[in-house]
């Protein structure tokens, strides 16, 4: 595969180095994260794939499932995301790629592909990092359904990393990959009997995938082959492996007894977790029985009753051989029906090592081998012929009937009925991706209305209805970049509002409902608010100290300008209003004065001696002060014609305004005082208050 590829991602965030591999579906490249200036792996998908809708959304909602997975010992998943850029040719590409930890080291399929089997130690090193990884992603609800010696690194230090969890789940129903080979035929190999059958997977899945990749590691070659996908898949189904002791001679039966257990074909024989699997395997490395060498599957037990038996010569992994023996002289099922004699007992004193006697076995009995192989083929060859007319002669001319059209109306039974009904063979398949609710039928396989040979099979799919996703965080986006993540994810944009925000800019997202984090059903309509650059100026400026109100109205990234100004009911150093004021409609950033008090305003007392009473009064309400009598005993018409003689605070002084002024009255303009000289005994007060003290009578006037 040849690709062509940018040389960053992300807007220059990734910068893309050396191929440091290579798979079918994908390039992976050493690469920085620029940023964080560290090295990472960047695996960018095939083009091809990036035109597949169902790929893309379920590529990116694994990916972001499996960046939460946290474990030592699986390879970690940064950031995932879709790079569109020009090819050499000028046309515009579109490319999903993840960034990972980068793993300085080898695959375990690489190793064996060099070393053969490994140890038994460096086994269940590898086995119990796998199925600690295993355990761990399973906890967390994620099933890998792609365990393979390919996806599972060995770092130089020695460290097991598994990787590309769910990736497979993200191919699974890919129109792109149903006819890619290379992906299907490299997977068969480790397929559990279930996902052969097209069923289900669960965690018990993963386990059976370990099982075959221990038995990989401890004869040097998986537990079926075969030439086509097809011819494997058939073997996990209906096929029993040989023993691994039987490929390896010497090699403890209770590892027989452990792969056997992972490899049943029945789920419900298998290990219940990843974890009672390592369990039994570091039991037996320990020295211990493998509790799956006391109680395993029926037909595990009956096998390994009989492995006294097992006499099989080893088997080099060549398809001749491998194919020969999922063809049914495998020694679980029919151990003494290959006429192989028992191997002679190694008694020497010197115990060969385990190649040396792999060698001399080979040779012991390669004649005899190869009379067997020889037998086999002819066996396979009129096998293949029958099986050839047989189909040639059942498919000829088949009676073609009408496919029965189901809709979302149908439920399963009556889905099945009808299919049934016009010769079919009735399937059904879960449809995960689907939005619609729980058991509601989605598609169907060939289409309604179409012809099909009777006795063909007609799939039907149906909802196990929509999954919840976490609504992603989009503010500060604008509303294209929005809509796009939220797609993404699996949702529907909604409603659009407009709202004021203080601080998210003018036409970028405030905010979603349902809100970010909050776990929605796939499908969800998420309606979006968008500012509209407008904000209101703060509540409870009034009454709050100029620090308090400025760093309010900074946050909220108003400019502050302050003005000082008297006020009688606000303290000083407090605000009295603010311009514009609170709850106003302004724009972001606007320029808010605030007003802080002066405490009340002053004012001097003027002089009003010799001035009438109500002249006197009217001078002194004009500056604020509030004018008082005292001292007269005449009658109003007198008190007319009386004039001030004296005021209770001196002129010149200053007082706060609404200061009360008593004036001394005295009568027809003689001068003479008919009272105490007030100017000198009295005291200013503000208005409402006393009079000076000592008055014998005040009225007040001018208020
Ligand atoms: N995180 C990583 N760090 C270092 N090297 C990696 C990393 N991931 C993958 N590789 C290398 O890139 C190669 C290709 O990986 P990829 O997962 O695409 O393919 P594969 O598993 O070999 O094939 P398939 O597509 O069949 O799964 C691996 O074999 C490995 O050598």
């Amino acid at each position: 595969m040849s690709m062509y590829i940018p040389q960053t991602l992300a807007n220059g965030r990734y910068s893309v180095g050396d191929l440091v591999g290579h798979g079918g579906m994908a390039e992976v490249h050493i690469g920085t994260d620029t940023r964080l200036g560290r090295t990472v792996a960047i695996k960018i998908m095939r083009s091809d794939l990036a035109t597949d809708q169902i790929f893309l959304r379920r590529f990116h909602r694994e990916a972001l499932a499996v960046a939460k997975l946290n474990n030592p010992n699986i390879v970690a998943i940064y950031d995932s995301g879709d790079e569109e850029f020009a090819d050499e040719r000028g046309q515009i590409v579109r490319v999903p790629y993840i960034v990972m930890e980068y793993i300085k080291g080898q695959t375990l399929r690489d190793i064996l592909k060099v070393n053969g089997p490994l140890s038994e130690h460096d086994t269940g090193q590898v086995m119990i990092g796998v199925l600690s990884a295993l355990e761990y992603s399973h906890r967390e609800g994620i099933i890998h359904r792609d365990i393979k010696p390919g996806n599972i690194m060995i770092s130089d230090e020695g460290i097991v990393k598994v990787m590309d969890f769910g990736i497979a789940r993200a191919l699974d129903d890919s129109q792109t990959t149903m006819t890619q080979s290379q992906g299907v035929v490299g997977t068969a190999q480790y397929l559990s009997p279930e996902q052969a059958r097209g069923e289900q997977v669960d965690s018990r899945s993963d386990l059976y995938s370990a099982g075959c990749v221990l038995y990989e590691m401890l004869t040097g070659r998986p537990p079926f082959v075969g030439d086509s996908a097809v011819a494997i898949a058939y073997q996990h189904v209906s096929e029993t492996a040989t023993p691994p002791s039987a490929i390896v001679p010497g090699l403890p039966k209770e590892w027989d007894a452990i792969v056997a257990k992972a490899m049943a074909k029945n789920r419900t024989n298998r290990y219940a977790t990843a974890g009672e699997f390592r369990d039994d395997i570091v039991r037996l490395m320990n020295g211990g029985t493998p509790l799956a060498a006391g109680v395993v599957s029926p037909i595990a037990t009956e096998k390994l009753q009989d492995t006294p038996d097992y006499n099989i010569p080893p088997v080099q992994p060549t398809p001749q051989n491998s194919y020969a023996q999922g063809n049914g002289y495998a020694a679980y099922d029919q151990p003494t029906n290959t006429g192989y004699m028992p191997p002679a007992a190694t008694t020497g004193t010197m115990q060969p090592t385990r190649a040396e006697e792999l060698e001399k076995q080979r040779k012991k009995k390669h004649r005899t081998a190869a009379i067997v192989a020889s037998v086999v083929v002819v066996l396979l060859l009129v096998a293949a012929g029958v099986w050839y007319f047989t189909s040639r002669n059942s498919s000829a001319n088949p009676e073609m009937v009408t496919v029965p059209t189901i809709d979302s109306t149908y439920s399963r039974d009556r889905a099945k009925s009808a299919i049934e009904a016009a010769g079919f063979v009735y399937k059904e398949q879960v449809d995960s991706d689907s939005t619609e609710p729980d058991g509601t039928f989605t598609k169907q396989d060939p289409a309604g209305g179409t012809q099909a040979a009777k006795g063909s099979t007609v799939t039907c799919w149906f909802s196990d209805g929509p999954s919840s996703v976490a609504v992603p965080d989009v503010s500060g986006q604008t509303q294209a970049q929005a809509q796009q993540a939220l797609e993404k994810a699996g949702f529907k944009v909604g409603n659009i509002y407009t709202e004021d925000s203080a601080t998210v800019a003018k036409d970028k997202v405030t905010r979603t409902d349902p809100a970010d984090g909050e776990s929605a059903k796939e499908g969800t309509t998420v309606d979006l608010y968008i500012s509209n650059g407008m904000t209101t100026v703060p509540d409870d400026l009034v009454g709050s100290s100029q620090s308090d109100a400025q760093s309010t109205l900074s946050k909220s990234g108003f400019s502050v300008v302050v003005q000082q100004e008297s006020s009688d009911s606000v303290s000083e150093g407090l605000v009295t209003r603010t311009s514009p004021s609170s709850g106003e409609h302004v724009e972001q950033g606007a320029q808010i004065t605030i007003y802080v008090s002066t405490g009340p305003s002053t004012v001097t007392v003027p002089s009003v001696i010799g001035m009438t009473y109500d002249n006197a009064a009217a001078t002194l309400k004009s500056m604020g002060l509030v004018a008082a009598k005292s001292g007269s005993s005449g009658s109003g018409s007198v008190v007319g014609s009386m004039t001030v003689n004296g005021e209770t605070v001196s002129a010149g002084a200053s007082v706060p305004e609404g200061t009360t002024v008593t004036l001394v009255m005295t009568g027809g303009g003689s001068g003479g005082s008919s009272g105490s000289d007030a100017s000198s005994s009295g005291s200013a007060s503000p208005s409402g208050s006393a009079s000076p003290s000592g008055s014998a009578s005040s009225e007040s006037s001018g208020q």
